[in-house]
Order: structure tokens, then C-alpha cells, then sequence
């Protein structure tokens, strides 16, 4: 089996190395992730400048291909030529904070795993719930202990599938329940960050990400709340079917 790894935090982070170091042994796996961090990049191709791709060694001395791009770019180039053979799964991660609800809109780390989708490979998106890294091992040891479970059950051959995994930084990750849940909602980010730079200009930071709003059973906020590992399937259809007849009621035009 051929594992394509890939992350949004950069090539030398923690998180890419502990899953890479986790899932030794499944099957040839390949690195291809961001030369810089590429957080909150979605799912961004960069179309306006070539990229460059060097070989280097990620935190754990494994190897990797580093792209000076976004994380979409880094699955983009693997799956369109790059990669001499077509890999059977796509994982992403282990991302260094959650990727919960609205976040998976804004996220590279599951845009990488939604580059794959998108070819129809098999993708899983890895986050830890909280910044900074702990208990990283144990949250590794889970994302390998989930690829094991799902490959258990599923073909790789079949329809693509995406999932979005959210594992709280706890030394027990492995033991606590898997939950599959809904994706929940944030409230609005919250107000920009105004600041003046050393030349008296106005800058800007985007503010923090809003608290969950919509944060009941069954959603990914809830199970980690709950000390729970969340995994929510995800789709790419983003037609709104429920408002199909509605929007062909209000945009009719009289016979001609
Ligand atoms: N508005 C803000 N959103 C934030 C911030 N930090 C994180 N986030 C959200 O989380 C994801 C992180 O995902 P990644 O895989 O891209 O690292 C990011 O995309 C946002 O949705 C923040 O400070 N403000």
C-alpha cells in the first residue's frame, strides 16, 4: 500500500513527523508537505508563480518533499505527476490545534486531505484539539490505530472517501471512544486585531477564531468536549439541494 502524507503546519513540524513515525510499517509511505507554515490556507493552488520542490528531512529525520507552496499544492503536484506511482491514501496532519466545524473551511490541513478526495484517493485529516503539541505521540498512535480500523472495513479501490479526525491532547488517546459526529458551527471570528507598525502604519491580524455556537450532542465540538476522538465524514458537494425548487421559483422567467 502507498501512503501519501502531507501537512498544513510545515515540513519540520511535530505533528507531521509523529504521524509519519506512526505509520511506519503500513506501507511505502511518501512526504510532500509546505516549506512554511501554511495554516488557514484552505484550499489554495498557487497558479501565479512556478514551485520549487527540495528534498530535506522532516523533525524525525524522515524524509520529505518540501514545497514552497500550500498544502493543496504540495497533494496537487504528488497526484499529477510528481509521484511516479498513485498512492491509496492521503493523510494529513497531525494539525497543531483542531480543526472543528467552520475551521474545516479555512483549514490546509484538511484541504491536503481534500486534494486527494478530490483525485478519488482515500483521505483522512488528523487534528489535535489543542496547540502545542501534547501528548503527540499519543494522538499519532491513534491516527495509525484509526487508518488501521477503517482499512479493516473499506477498500481502497472503491469510492473515495473523506474524514475528518480531531483527537484531544490526552496521554489516554488511544483508549478513549471514537464518536462520528456532525460538523458543528463557530460564531464569527472574532473583531480584527489592529495594530501600527515601526513605520506608523496601520496593520491588521485576523482575531481569533469565534467560540463553538452550535456545539450540541452529535457534533464534533461536543466530542471533544466530551474527551471523545470525533471523526466526521465530509462531502465536497456544496449545492444547497434543500433550495433547488426555491431558487428555480424565484429565478423563472416567463415563456417566451
Ligand atoms: N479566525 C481564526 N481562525 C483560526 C485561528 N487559529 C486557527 N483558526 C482556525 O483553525 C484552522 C486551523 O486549521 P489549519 O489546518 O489551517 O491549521 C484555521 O484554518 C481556522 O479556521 C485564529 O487565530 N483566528
Amino acid at each position: 500500500m502507498r501512503i501519501l502524507i502531507a501537512n498544513d503546519d510545515g515540513y519540520l513540524a511535530t505533528g507531521l513527523a509523529a504521524l509519519v513515525q506512526a505509520c511506519e510499517g503500513l506501507g511505502e509511505i511518501t512526504v510532500f508537505a509546505p516549506e512554511q507554515n501554511a495554516s488557514g490556507t484552505s484550499n489554495a493552488l498557487t497558479l501565479g508563480r512556478p514551485l520549487n520542490i527540495f528534498q530535506a528531512r522532516g523533525a524525525r529525520g524522515h524524509a520529505v518533499h518540501v514545497v514552497n507552496g500550500t498544502p493543496s499544492d504540495c497533494v496537487h503536484l504528488a497526484l499529477t505527476g510528481v509521484m511516479s506511482q498513485r498512492p491509496d491514501l492521503v493523510l494529513s496532519g497531525i494539525n497543531n490545534g483542531a480543526n472543528m466545524g467552520d475551521d474545516t473551511l479555512y483549514s490546509g490541513t484538511v484541504a491536503a486531505a481534500m486534494e486527494g478526495y478530490l483525485f478519488g484517493v482515500p483521505a483522512i485529516a488528523f487534528s489535535q484539539a489543542e496547540k502545542g503539541w501534547g501528548e503527540i505521540d499519543a494522538a499519532a498512535a491513534t491516527a495509525r490505530a484509526i487508518v488501521e480500523q477503517v482499512l479493516s472495513q473499506v477498500r481502497l479501490d472503491g469510492a473515495p472517501w473523506l474524514l475528518n479526525v480531531n483527537i484531544p491532547n490526552r496521554a489516554d488517546a488511544l483508549q478513549l471512544p471514537r464518536v462520528v459526529t456532525r460538523l458543528g458551527r463557530r460564531h464569527a471570528s472574532e473583531p480584527v486585531i489592529r495594530q501600527t507598525n515601526p513605520r506608523g502604519e496601520p496593520i491588521y491580524w485576523i482575531g481569533p477564531a469565534g467560540d463553538a455556537r452550535e456545539c450540541g450532542e452529535g457534533t464534533d465540538f461536543h466530542a471533544v468536549a466530551q474527551g471523545r476522538v470525533s471523526i466526521t465524514p465530509l462531502q465536497v458537494d456544496l449545492t444547497d439541494h434543500a433550495a433547488l425548487g426555491l431558487w428555480a421559483a424565484r429565478t423563472a422567467q416567463p415563456a417566451a
